[in-house]
């Protein structure tokens, strides 16, 4: 039998996890639980001499890439990190005060769950605990949590699974009922292999599987980037240059170049400090739909992208993909953060399973929630845009065209099919739609349009940054507006949409 690897005590992880030297502890005496003498007393000074520590969980602040964070750990070795009434109490304390100093927030749970030597009034904890969960994050504060081995029932079930940004420790068991009770209660075994960090990882309900001391880098990242404030310089804009008056095919043709820069060229060459986020962190993901926050120059963001080279390589953007959209909306509502959303899809999935999984209905709550978003939004068409699924990630206060970008309800062989009943007039149909980039500046759809030299397939680079620079400016201008107002003249923009131009 393979010997189990060393699973890391509260205090190596926070040694490990944090910049050195930096530690604080803010606990105080544990609530008193247990009668002096009773054999519950007796368990519990059994486990703090066990485990080094006074309580199943241990709380204090310490740095992490030069950020002050508040820090939540848990102590298996203390009655499997089981929360009672005590240890609640400690978790509830540290997000108060992490609410009250202003604290981005580390929890590293490590549990089997609620306390059984405790019961129903241990169990309800999970209550206030979601409830102080709730009123930080109310007050836009960043959370992170590192689910670590294993982190099970009432604690996967309450602030294990409220994170911002989701990390898994590699090999770790990660479920909601243990496996020992599922055996118990049913008689048979719990299917291999479902309670890891691997496959929730692959079912899209954490962000990433990191040992420990890559975990850091990223806690690191995440912080430099939500904590970072726009940093308020006026970020010049890119010069206007004449634009060709191009047949609509022309663009549409150049748009369907695989060779053409999608939302992660856009980011490894326009913008920095990347960190990519994966699923909707409730049970799907989908690789057409690319999550990240990164920053643009000075201003960070949550980038929420539609990948052509996942609905080139893996399925098109089905309703999943809208679910990881709004997860993003979400994010930067939570965290204060303005957005950026890139259309490039070919159109949405139409098949049973997309029919089945509410694709229209993503498309409307996409729709519905961007266009009131309270944060700042810019929306870069940047390839394709065809159909509701397009459409879905449009409606924000300024949006970007690339030259060769083009929004239509349909591909244009489809719209030439409901027409004339063959594809082949799909040339004169796109021109008649005003589909083109050109046109959807005339009909007030877009602010501006970012030049190709002569397509952005044949100047990747020069093209990204030159995207980028139109992005960063439009987040630097919103930046300086106020939001009332902000939103009243995205209110009126949408609300004019369609109406013949005065
Ligand atoms: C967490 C585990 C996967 C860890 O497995 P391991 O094989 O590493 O360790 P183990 O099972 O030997 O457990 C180590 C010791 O911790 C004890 N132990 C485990 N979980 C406990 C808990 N919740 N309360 C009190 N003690 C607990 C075990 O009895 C054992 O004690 P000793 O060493 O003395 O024998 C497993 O212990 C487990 O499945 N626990 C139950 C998980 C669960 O279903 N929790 C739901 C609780 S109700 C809840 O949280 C509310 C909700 O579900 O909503």
């Amino acid at each position: 039998m393979s010997e189990r690897p060393h699973r890391p005590t509260s205090s190596e992880l926070i040694t490990a996890v944090l910049d050195e030297g930096t530690w604080q502890s803010w606990d105080e005496a544990p609530l008193a639980v247990a009668p002096e003498g009773s054999p519950y007393a007796v368990e519990l000074a059994a486990a703090a001499e066990k485990a080094g520590t006074d309580e199943s969980i241990v709380t204090g602040e310490g740095r992490i890439g030069g950020h002050r964070v508040a820090v939540i750990a848990g102590e298996f070795r203390f009655l499997a990190g089981s929360i009672g009434v005590a240890a609640a109490e400690r978790i509830v304390l540290a997000f108060e005060r992490a609410t009250r100093e202003r604290l981005p927030l580390f929890a590293a749970p490590a549990s089997g769950g609620t306390r059984m030597q405790e019961g129903t009034p241990a169990f309800v904890t999970m209550v206030k605990i979601s409830a102080a969960v709730a009123a930080y994050k109310r007050e836009h504060l960043p959370y992170i949590t590192y689910l670590r081995h294993p982190t099970t029932g009432g604690v996967f079930a309450s602030w294990g699974s409220l994170g911002h940004v989701t990390v898994g420790e590699p090999g770790a068991t990660i479920g909601f009922l243990g496996a020992r009770v599922y055996e118990a209660l049913y008689g048979q075994p719990f299917p291999e292999g479902v309670q890891t960090a691997e496959n929730l990882f692959a079912h899209g309900l954490l962000d990433a599987v990191l040992p420990v001391e890559l975990l850091t880098a990223t806690a690191a990242r995440f912080l430099d980037l939500v904590l970072a404030p726009h940093d308020g310089r006026p970020a010049p804009d890119v010069p206007k240059e004449p634009l060709p008056d191009v047949p609509a095919w022309d663009s549409i043709t150049r748009s369907r170049n695989t060779a053409r820069p999608g939302v992660r060229a856009l980011l490894k060459l326009g913008a920095t400090d990347v960190l990519p986020l994966f699923g909707t962190g409730a049970g799907e993901w989908d690789r057409s739909l690319f999550l990240a926050l990164a920053r643009f120059e000075g201003t960070p963001c949550v980038v929420l992208g539609q990948d052509r080279r996942g609905e080139q390589t893996e399925a098109p953007l089905g309703p999943s993909g809208l679910r990881v959209a709004r997860r993003g909306m979400r994010l930067a509502t939570e965290l204060d953060l303005p957005l950026v959303s890139i259309i490039d899809t070919a159109g949405a999935a139409l098949s049973k399973e997309a029919e089945e999984g509410g694709m229209a209905g993503e498309i409307a709550r996409c729709l519905a929630e961007l266009v009131v978003l309270e944060v700042p939004t810019v929306c870069v068409l940047l390839g394709q845009g065809t159909g509701g699924g397009a459409l879905a990630l449009m409606p924000a206060d300024r949006v970007i065209s690339a030259q060769h970008s083009w929004l239509s309800p349909l591909p244009p062989e489809g719209a030439s099919a409901i027409l004339h009943r063959t594809p082949d007039r799909a040339p004169e149909l796109a021109e008649r739609q005003r589909v083109r980039s050109l046109d959807l500046l005339e009909d007030g759809i877009v602010d501006r349009i970012v030049a190709e030299h002569p397509d952005a397939a044949q100047e990747p680079e020069a093209f990204c940054r030159r995207m980028a620079q139109a992005i960063r400016h439009e987040l630097s201008d919103l930046a300086e507006a106020q939001p009332d107002e902000r939103l009243s003249a995205r209110h009126g923009r949408y609300r004019r949409l369609g109406r013949p131009s005065q």
